[in-house]
Formats: structure tokens, sequence, C-alpha cells
């Protein structure tokens, strides 16, 4: 029989090598060991793209759950582990590593509450989960139009896999849904009422539809086989994290900025979004999935800008010399987004608490380090469909 005892235990490995050694130092030795091990059980370890340390909850069994988290080395899915992480909870990351990177959850690779599994959602998992975060797409424009085929099957098969999977074993599902949903909207702010405007056939309906299905999956799974379901529509989002070569408006114009090239401008620029920082988001997501409401809920700030005024705004912040260039507007380009976050502070509690220009102001240093990183150049990904660039 084994000892209960880790010092016991520990002590009876490697007996030939530990003869000759004092039995104090040899205790002492051990405790530093076992005390290692405990420090490491409650923290992350600083890596150079998470330079510090977040520290993690001792949470009791009643209250500890095991939670997937899908596209979890992404920008987003990375985040909300920090903070599922950093509650206690123990946290399976799938990611296959097309956008997301080893680098983004590298701090949490030793802690024994996590597991990191590089696997594609397109087939399907055996995992015994309490909570499921379906995250994993690519979500900027130039990838998810890269390989629109895959696109479309990540959205619906690894949807529909993630959804048999919280059949299987009765776990809460969130899926992670976006405002493209509305397509071009013609309703301005987009409330959750609103159905949407969306070319079926156009450059980005690989995302869009596949987004749509993935939500009609997510109901025809509640109605048909009880499966507790969240949907939360995700509004522009940026922070740190953000791959750089992204090709998303906030890392180009940042990226631009710092190294004094030109801001790059599809269309006029008036096209307008709303931006919400990270954070944000992440509270809303874990909000949206511990609460009691299943309708899809928009999770977005809304302090709207119209590409110009943004390109200014982010010239300014970086202290930049760059000069604003006008490119051909890009296909399907909605003309206005505007987040209506009413049912968010009505039924999840949840509102922005993070200003943009707070938001900016870390992701712009964030950004510095990665051009430093890069050994001072960053090209940005241009509005064409590209494979996402760089180790992950
Ligand atoms: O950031 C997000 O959260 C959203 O990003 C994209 O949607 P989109 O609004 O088109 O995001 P961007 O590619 O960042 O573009 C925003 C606007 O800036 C413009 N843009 C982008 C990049 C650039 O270098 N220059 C530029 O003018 C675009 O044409 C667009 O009008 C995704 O399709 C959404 O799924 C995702 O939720």
């Amino acid at each position: 029989m084994s000892s209960t005892d880790p010092m016991k235990r520990l002590s009876s490995h490697g007996s030939s090598a530990s003869i000759e050694e004092d039995p104090a130092a040899k205790r002492q030795r051990l405790e530093r060991f076992v005390a290692d091990q405990q420090l490491l059980a409650s923290q992350s370890i600083p890596t150079p793209q998470t330079p510090y340390v977040i520290y993690t909850q001792r949470l009791s069994e009643v209250y500890r759950k095991k939670i997937l988290v899908t596209g979890g080395a992404g920008f987003v899915g990375s985040h909300l582990v920090d903070r599922l992480m950093s509650e206690g909870h123990e946290v399976v990351v799938l990611d296959n590593f097309f956008t997301g990177r080893k680098a983004n959850v590298e701090h949490w690779l030793h802690h024994p509450n996590f597991s990191l599994v590089r696997h594609d959602v397109i087939q399907p998992i055996l995992l015994e989960v309490d909570q499921i975060y379906h995250l994993a797409c690519p979500a900027s424009p130039p990838h998810y139009q890269y390989n629109p085929v895959k696109t479309i099957k990540t959205s619906t098969m690894g949807t529909i896999n993630m959804l048999g999977l919280a059949k299987r074993v009765k776990a809460r599902i969130l899926l992670a849904s976006t405002s493209e949903i509305y397509g071009d909207p013609t309703v301005h702010p987009q409330p959750e009422s609103y159905w949407g405007n969306v070319n079926t056939i156009g450059p980005r309906a690989c995302y869009d539809e596949g987004k749509r299905v993935a939500e009609t999956m997510m109901y025809a799974y509640k109605m048909q086989n009880d499966v507790e379901i969240r949907v939360a529509r995700i509004f522009n989002t940026f922070g740190p994290r953000m791959h750089p070569n992204d090709g998303r408006v906030v890392s180009n114009f940042i990226i631009q900025s710092l190294q004094n090239k030109d801001i790059t401008i599809y269309g006029d620029g008036s096209q307008t979004r709303s931006f919400q920082y990270v954070d944000d988001l992440v509270s809303g997501l874990i909000k949206l999935m511990n609460g009691n409401y299943d309708q899809p809920v928009n999770i977005g700030n809304p302090d709207e800008y119209s590409i110009k005024e943004f390109a200014t705004k982010i010239r300014g912040m970086c202290e930049s010399q760059s000069e604003i260039k006008f490119l051909p507007k890009v296909a399907d380009d909605p003309t206005q987004r505007k987040a209506d976050i009413r049912t968010a502070k009505r039924e999840i509690d949840w509102e922005p608490m993070v200003t943009v220009d707070e938001g900016l102001k870390k992701t712009i240093e964030y950004f510095q380090r990665e051009v430093e990183a890069a050994g001072g150049e960053i090209v940005p990904t241009g509005p064409d469909a590209a494979k996402p660039k760089g180790a992950n």
C-alpha cells in the first residue's frame, strides 16, 4: 500500500541515490519540493506573453467545475481561461492552433487544474465536463475567408460535436456567436430581436451563415434534447493577445501607427463599429453562462466610432506620424454596427466597465512589446483572405 503522506511517498523514491544524504538535509529538500509544488498549484508562471502572475483560488469540490473552452488558446479564449483558472476551476482547452497560440496559455501548462489538448472540433471528442464555452472558430475576416469550407465545417460540425458532448454529459454549453449574424444591418443599434441582413453567397457568408446555423442548432438541441444552452452575440472586441497578423482594424491601426506606416482604411472610413475591451467580454460570458437566461444576448460596448475617427484616435494615442491611406472598400463590409445591450443589462446585470481609451492604452502597450519581440517590424495582414502567420 502506498503511503498517503506525500513526504513519506517522496522519500521512498530514488532511495539508492540518496543513501549518502544527511536525513535532515533530505527532509529539508523534500519539504522544499512539496512547497514548490504547492506554490505552482496556486499561480501562473510568468512568460513573455503573460509577464505577470495570476493567482488561483482553492475552490472546494462543491463549487469547483470542470470547464471546457474550445478555442481556449485564442485571443478571447485565453483571457476567459485566465479568469476561470483564477476562480479555481479545472479548465480543459481544446485548440487546433490555426489562429490560437500556445504562448497565450503557456503560463498555465504546469498547473494541475489545467489541460491543453491539440484537437480540431470538427472531430468528436469524449470528455467529462460540467460546462462548455464553445469559442473555436477563426474570427478575423482575412482568416475565416482563407479556407471558407473549413470555417463552415468549424461552425456546423464543430458545434454539432460540442452539442453532442453537452447532451451526453449533461453539460451547459455557451456558443460564442457574433454581431456578424446581423450582416449589414438595416436596424441601428442592433437588438437581439433583429433578424439580420446577410448575403448568403458573399465572402463573409462562411462565417456569418456558419454562426447563424450554429445558433439554430443550439435551440434545436434545447428543444429536442433539453440541452442547457447560452448564446452570446459578441461585438468587436480588442485587447492584449490579439494576433499581430490578425488583420482586424484595432491590431492593424495600432501596428501601423507604432511603426509610422500608412494607416489603411478600407472604403471612405464612414462605416462604424462599437468596440469592447476583452476583460468586459469575459465578464459577460461568465455571467451569461451562470445566469438563468437562455435567449441570445448581445455582449458589446455601445461606444460607436466611424473607422476614420478611430484611425485618428489611435494615431493620436500612439503619438504617430502615420498618414491615412484609403483603399478600396471590402465586399459586404457592414456599414454600421452598434450593440444594443439592454438585454444584457436586464437579464444578466452586465455592462462594460472599461472605456475604449483605457482598453486601447493596454492594447498599445501589448503591441509595443510584440513589435519589439518581432525585431522591430510587423507587416499587418491586409484585406485579402490570408493564412495566419507566425509561430503558434
Ligand atoms: O472584431 C470583432 O470582434 C469582429 O471582427 C470581424 O468583423 P469586422 O467588424 O469586419 O472587423 P474588422 O476586420 O476589425 O473591421 C472593422 C472595420 O474596419 C475596417 N478595416 C479593417 C482593417 C483595416 O486595416 N482597415 C480597415 O478600414 C473594415 O473594413 C471594417 O469596416 C469579425 O467578422 C467578427 O466576427 C468579429 O466579431
